[in-house]
């Protein structure tokens, strides 16, 4: 191990929890790039909520180092409407995952929460400090709070048993792997699939949710990962670390970007009965600037490349 890496060997056995998803697809990516053997395991074949199974198949693997990327995840919508798998899922392997970790002697864990874990209202860009000073956007507040556990969960390993945890917090991602089901997803890539299938269609119009007033920051998950593995190899605070790239939109120019990406030419329109949710979530990113990462992909960019990668493996 060398010093630099004191956090973490040089070639580490590393087990991502969610490899299948957008964050583990790029988080394994970059962790097999930089040397290390990623140990990965199918919801099929190993159910996270499943504390016992989960605690088993980390004391058989002993791995140096747990990224916990597993998670019910979504978009606006699918939060309003489920907050019950957001909340329980969430919380459930959470607490197998970080337990089991600590049980098995494993000794590094990452953990990922997100950027809606801080109030509606918190001061912008929003400081780590933020946490839990106000209330929080009403339409998330199921999996913010689940976040929030599982934030204190890590604290409290590290307060009671000294143990190398830490938490990260993401912005809004996007990039290769996303969910594009419209019900579901995320704003990023219901915009690509929406102005992909218009132009496709030659229809007039793109309804789009909300007012197109909020603002939000996209980050490539090609970027989250860099800085996945910069907190690895180098941070070893109680605080989370806030993960964004320090620069954020309306989702009425966002939308304006994916348009000109995709090339359609019809018009857009905004349905006002949908949520808008938390009005702005800029992340404040000087905690991590300090360890020397810095995002790589600019968003149009990055949206032109995510477009191709839908285009050509999964549109029809
Ligand atoms: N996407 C974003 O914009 C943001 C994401 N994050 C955080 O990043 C992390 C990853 O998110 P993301 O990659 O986008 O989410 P995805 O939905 O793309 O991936 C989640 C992964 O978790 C797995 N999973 C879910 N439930 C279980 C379970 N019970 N047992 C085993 N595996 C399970 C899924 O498995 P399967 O493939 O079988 O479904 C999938 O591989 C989450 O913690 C999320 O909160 C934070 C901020 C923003
Ligand atoms: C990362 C973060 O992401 C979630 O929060 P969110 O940022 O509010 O989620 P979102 O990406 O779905 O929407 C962003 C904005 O975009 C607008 N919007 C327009 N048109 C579409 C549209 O077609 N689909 C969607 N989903 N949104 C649309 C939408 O009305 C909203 O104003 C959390 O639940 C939680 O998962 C979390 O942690």
């Amino acid at each position: 191990m060398s010093e630099a890496n004191a956090l973490l060997p040089d070639r580490a056995r590393i087990f991502v929890a969610g490899h299948r998803g957008l964050v583990g697809s790029a988080v394994t990516r970059r962790l097999t790039a930089d040397g290390h053997e990623v140990i990965t395991r199918g919801r099929g074949e190993l159910d996270l909520r499943d504390a016992a199974r989960t605690e088993a198949f980390l004391r058989e693997q002993r791995p140096d180092a747990v990224v916990l990327a597993a998670a019910k995840v979504g978009g606006i919508m699918a939060n309003s409407t489920y907050p019950v798998q957001f909340l329980e899922d969430n919380l459930r392997i959470q607490l197998s995952v970080i337990a089991g970790a600590h049980a098995a002697g494993v000794g590094r864990l990452l953990f990922l929460g997100s950027s809606c874990i801080y109030p509606k209202h918190a001061p912008q860009p929003i400081s780590e400090d933020a946490l839990l000073t106000g209330p929080l956007e009403p339409t998330n507040e199921a999996y913010a709070l689940a976040k929030i556990a599982g934030i204190v969960q890590v604290q409290s390993y590290r307060r009671q048993y000294g143990a190398s945890f830490v938490s990260a917090m993401p912005t809004n991602l996007y990039g290769p792997g996303d969910n594009f089901d419209l019900e579901t997803s995320h704003v990023l890539p219901a915009l690509i699939r929406r102005f992909h299938e218009a132009r496709r269609d030659g229809a007039p119009e793109v309804v789009l949710w909300g007012s197109g007033s909020p603002r939000r920051e996209f980050l490539h998950v090609d970027d989250l990962a860099a800085a996945c593995a910069v907190l690895l190899r180098a941070y070893d605070g109680e605080e989370p670390v806030n993960i964004g790239c320090g620069d954020d939109l309306t989702i009425r120019e966002l939308a304006e970007t994916v348009r000109e990406v995709t090339g359609y030419e019809g018009a857009v329109a905004w349905d006002t009965s949908k949520p808008d949710g938390t009005p702005r979530k800029l992340l404040d990113i000087s905690r991590l600037s300090s360890l020397g990462w810095k995002p790589q992909i600019p968003l149009r960019d990055g949206i032109a490349a995510t477009y191709r990668w839908w285009r050509d493996d999964c549109a029809v």
